[in-house]
């Protein structure tokens, strides 16, 4: 059985994210109905030594002429020299305008091959096949693509949707257990941005998926898509609310860009930590109740995420993450802009973040 989740609004053409099982083995019929002249696959190393195979030959038994191209594992691949490296492949190999770009793989490959599908021949069409679940339940869907640079996270990028989005359950079944936990933060932060109850569940009879249990992670990949397409459909480029879907980052991509994309944190690990300070934050200032902040940590931390500073082993200095916080895309001149909260669901925009409060914020927070 598969659950089809339209992403809609207007100032882009329709798609549809299909959850279920066995999508990987279907990508052919799928991307055909596409019409597409061929259909080159753009993975990671890891993911195309698991599942590339299963979607090439499915790809070439719907009668479609494929290749594929890999980049290495991991962050680093969101790079400009991945970038470059990618779109010389497609040229190398000869793909027209109708081509098909098939984007296998976690966040990075989606970013990645998206940015790639976006500049190549001025734009050419993209499928996303997410096989993390961080992938499926939220960078597949919204046409954000992008590449970091050693200045911050995300900085070249276009909104460029994609044409179908295939989420298929059984491919997270090799994900490793600390990526699982990654995909669930940003589950959670679906939860804590707009639906308390979806939060509570996720901490309570779903929070087996935490642990890799498939019922429970469908039932929280299709929350998700539904929870992010209704905001994306309302808002593409982030004019307004689509913001709310930053819970987290203005402090999970300073953290990153901090420790220079390594692997001491991943993306999801530095968002949970983020949610947790972001309502901390909301708490400090009076927006939101402690309960709140204290509700909202514990049900991270359930999930073995991290939600304090000291969490981490490294240290951070407040004026460096203050000079992240102040590039990040959201912020409007001097003013910080965050995300905070006023409860668990319900959180909001706010543009008017002085740097000096978010200096002593930090400070309490254990930064130097
Ligand atoms: N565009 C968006 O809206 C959006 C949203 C959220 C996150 N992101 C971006 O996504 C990226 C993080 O994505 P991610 O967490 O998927 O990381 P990732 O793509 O690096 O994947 C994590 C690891 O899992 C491996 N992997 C992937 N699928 C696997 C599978 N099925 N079995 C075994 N191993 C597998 C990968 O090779 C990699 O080593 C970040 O760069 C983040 O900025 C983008
Ligand atoms: O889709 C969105 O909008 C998001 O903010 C989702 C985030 O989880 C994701 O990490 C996104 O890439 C961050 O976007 P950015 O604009 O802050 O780079
Ligand atoms: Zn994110």
């Amino acid at each position: 059985m598969t659950t089809t989740i339209p992403v809609a609004g207007g100032a882009f053409a329709p798609y549809e994210v299909v959850v279920g099982r066995g999508l990987l083995k279907a990508a052919g019929a799928e991307v055909a109905a596409l019409k597409p002249t061929r259909a080159f696959i753009v993975s990671d190393e890891t993911v195309a030594a698991i599942h590339g195979e299963t979607v090439r030959a499915s790809l070439a038994a719907a009668g479609l002429a494929t290749g594929i191209v890999t980049v290495p594992a991991g962050e680093a691949s969101k790079s400009f020299e991945q970038l470059e490296a990618v779109l010389d492949r497609l040229l190398a190999k000869g793909l027209d305008r109708k081509s098909m770009v098939v984007a296998l793989g976690g966040g990075v490959v989606g970013d990645l091959a998206g940015l790639a599908a976006a500049l190549f021949m001025r734009g050419v069409d993209f499928v996303q096949i997410p096989t993390t679940l961080l992938a499926q339940v939220d960078s597949s869907v919204g046409g954000k693509t992008a590449i970091d640079t050693p200045r911050g996270k995300n900085l070249i990028g276009a909104f460029h949707q994609p044409r179908r989005v295939l989420a298929d359950i059984e491919a997270l079944a090799t994900l490793p257990v600390r990526q699982v936990r990654s995909g669930w933060a940003e589950v959670l932060k679906h939860g804590l941005i707009c639906d308390a109850a979806f939060f509570d569940w996720l901490g309570n009879e779903g929070a087996a998926g935490a642990q890799g249990d498939p019922d429970a992670l469908e039932r929280a990949v299709i929350r998700s898509v539904e929870i992010k397409a209704r905001i994306v459909g309302e808002d593409e480029k982030e004019a307004g609310r689509r913001a709310l879907l930053n819970l987290g980052h203005t402090f999970g991509h300073a953290l990153e860009a901090e420790l220079a994309f390594d692997e001491t944190l991943t993306h999801g690990e530095a968002v949970a930590l983020g949610c947790a300070m972001a309502f901390r934050y909301s708490a400090r200032q009076g927006l939101c109740p402690a309960a709140e902040a204290e509700r909202a940590e514990a049900g991270i931390r359930a999930a073995g995420l991290p939600t304090r500073l000291s969490d981490v082993e490294h240290g951070f200095a407040a004026d460096a993450l203050i000079a992240r916080m102040a590039g990040d895309k959201k912020a409007e001149g001097r003013r910080l802009t965050l995300i905070l909260a006023r409860a668990v669901g319900d959180a909001f925009t706010d543009k008017n973040v002085d740097a000096e409060t978010m200096r002593a914020f930090l400070i309490e927070e254990g930064a130097a």
